[in-house]
């Protein structure tokens, strides 16, 4: 580790995902504050160039007010009531801040994959969309699902609000997009997107083969995000420089 090394804050340094950043920082980041439950130094953020945040919402929005202007936030939380997106939203006005629910460069081809075909195929073609966790996941659907969604509600220039199904117990009606969550096991994140006419069926898909495909990507986005201007960003600003 050199002075120039950035120094990065872990939110949610004991869970899955934060253990896979932290082992990832090696040689990169100098870990200069870990947040969990059991110690909550929201504190020590201060010292911090960049955040990591994989925990909870809660924990998100709590360490917002410890985090100096310009400190550098990637995100990669899910399941955020509409009250937390907005409070976090509002904090780009004085941090850079990136937020993806999926760091996986594979999803965000997926993404532009799902638009481009939903806006070409338009009308007689439905849109479901499958998405597979571990056992141990809370939000569903997640994040990277109700992505995808958005990206097939804009391909139809629609909003996703309207047209999301996530709960169906009757008929499907036109231009719904309907979400299916399976649970189990150790899975680490599986997706497709399902665009079907009464002829036939095209399927888009994505398997996480690691969980660190995820910590790399929000690395790489903390590596990009250090110094920039404050604002919101998504993984498409990183892939498009
Ligand atoms: N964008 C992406 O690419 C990805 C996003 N995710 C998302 O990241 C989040 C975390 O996932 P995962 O690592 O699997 O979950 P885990 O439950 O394994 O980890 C979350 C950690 O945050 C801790 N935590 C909860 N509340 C607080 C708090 N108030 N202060 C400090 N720490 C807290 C938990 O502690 P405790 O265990 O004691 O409850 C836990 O250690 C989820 O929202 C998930 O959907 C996950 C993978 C990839
Ligand atoms: O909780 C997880 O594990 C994952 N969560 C993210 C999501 O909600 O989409 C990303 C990835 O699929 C793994």
């Amino acid at each position: 580790m050199t002075d120039s090394t950035p120094r990065i804050g872990i939110l949610g340094a004991d869970g899955r995902m934060g253990r896979a950043v932290e082992a990832a920082c090696e040689g990169r980041f100098d870990v200069a504050a870990r947040i969990t439950l059991a110690n909550p130094d929201y504190e020590s953020l201060s010292a911090c160039d960049v955040v990591i945040d994989f925990s909870a919402a809660s924990a998100l929005v709590a360490a917002l007010a410890y985090l100096k202007p310009g400190t550098a936030l990637v995100s990669g939380t899910t399941g955020l009531s509409d009250t937390q997106e907005a409070v976090v939203s509002d904090a780009a006005s004085r941090l850079p801040l990136l937020r993806s629910g999926n760091f996986s460069v594979g999803i965000a081809v997926l993404s532009a994959l799902a638009r481009q075909a939903t806006a070409t195929l338009g009308v007689g073609w439905d849109i479901e969309i499958l998405e597979m966790h571990h056992r141990h996941k809370v939000d569903a659907p997640s994040g990277t699902a109700l992505m995808l969604g958005d990206a097939c509600a804009k391909g139809r220039d629609v909003s996703l609000a309207t047209v999301a199904v996530q709960d169906r117990d009757g008929p499907r009606r036109d231009g719904d997009i309907g979400f299916a969550v399976l649970r189990g096991g150790g899975v680490y994140g599986n997706h497709e997107v399902r665009i079907v006419s009464e002829s036939e069926m095209i399927t888009l898909g994505h398997q996480a083969l690691n969980r660190d495909v995820f910590a790399h990507g929000a690395l790489s986005a903390a590596d990009w995000l250090i110094g920039r201007a404050p604002g919101l960003y998504t993984m498409n600003d990183l892939i498009k420089t």
